[in-house]
């Protein structure tokens, strides 16, 4: 997995590659890694599939609870200490690394979550086996005050060079813009492996090329059962 967040002027954006493996096997060409926690925060998962679903998924209905109990937007900080307080209780058992991001009352924020439940709060950030190649992309051209393309484009630059130089990431970039009021989920926002030989859209046998004798549902059962023991 490659996956990433960077604090721009008006708020976060999150990315992610869409491959999911099993060893050295392509499992899912296509999923989806970057989570809903509440309207105004998202969460991209490496690690374990089911870890990244299960965590996030609980943490979001959590804060859904918190919301009608308040009446108020859910806060970052809030998703985070639910987080991070979950995966120390697992002593790391639970393998999900997080990058968590979004845009509250006190503005944009930017997170990441480790396994045994560390976190740190920083303007870029980068996780998973393609972690360091998107990374190097940061490094090399994260400035502040990014304008929302300016960092729609660097995020998407840097979960390709994870798709492009990480076995464990491919597939396409999935991004999510995340801003006070608005919150927009960008799914194939780069499509840069097409498949190349598309099988031909389905057979086309003319009718008849198999000619039906008679279905077994008109046969009396006795005949089926003389049928079989002809064959065995
Ligand atoms: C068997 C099986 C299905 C496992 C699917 C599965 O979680 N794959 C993992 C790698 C992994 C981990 C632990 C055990 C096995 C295989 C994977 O692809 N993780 C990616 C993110 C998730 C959200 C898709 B990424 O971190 O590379």
């Amino acid at each position: 997995t490659t996956i990433c967040g960077v604090i721009f002027e008006g708020g976060v954006v999150l990315g992610a590659d869409t491959r999911a493996t099993s060893g050295n096997v392509v499992f899912e060409k296509n999923c989806e890694k970057i989570h809903y926690i509440a309207p105004n925060i998202y969460c991209c998962g490496a690690g374990t599939a089911a870890d990244t679903e299960n965590t996030t998924g609980l943490i979001a209905s959590q804060l859904e609870l918190h919301r009608l109990s308040t009446g108020r937007e859910s806060r970052v900080i809030t998703s985070l200490t639910m987080l991070k307080q979950m995966l120390f209780k697992y002593q790391g058992h639970v393998s999900a690394a997080l990058v968590l991001g979004g845009v509250d009352l006190k503005g944009p924020h930017l997170y990441t979550v480790y396994p045994h439940g560390s976190s740190d709060s920083l303007p870029y950030v980068t996780m998973g086996s393609g972690s360091l190649a998107a990374m190097a992309v940061f490094e090399a051209n994260y400035k502040d005050n990014l304008t929302e393309e300016e960092a729609k484009l660097l995020v998407k630059q840097a979960i390709s060079a994870g798709i492009f130089n990480d076995l464990g990431s491919g597939g396409n970039v999935n991004l999510c813009v995340i801003k006070k009021g608005k919150t927009e989920v960008i799914k194939g926002y780069a499509q840069e492996n097409p498949r190349k030989y598309r099988r031909p859209a389905g057979y086309s046998f003319p009718t008849g090329t198999t000619s039906v004798l008679e279905s077994k549902f008109q046969r009396p059962v006795s005949e089926i059962a003389v049928v079989t023991e002809v064959v065995s």
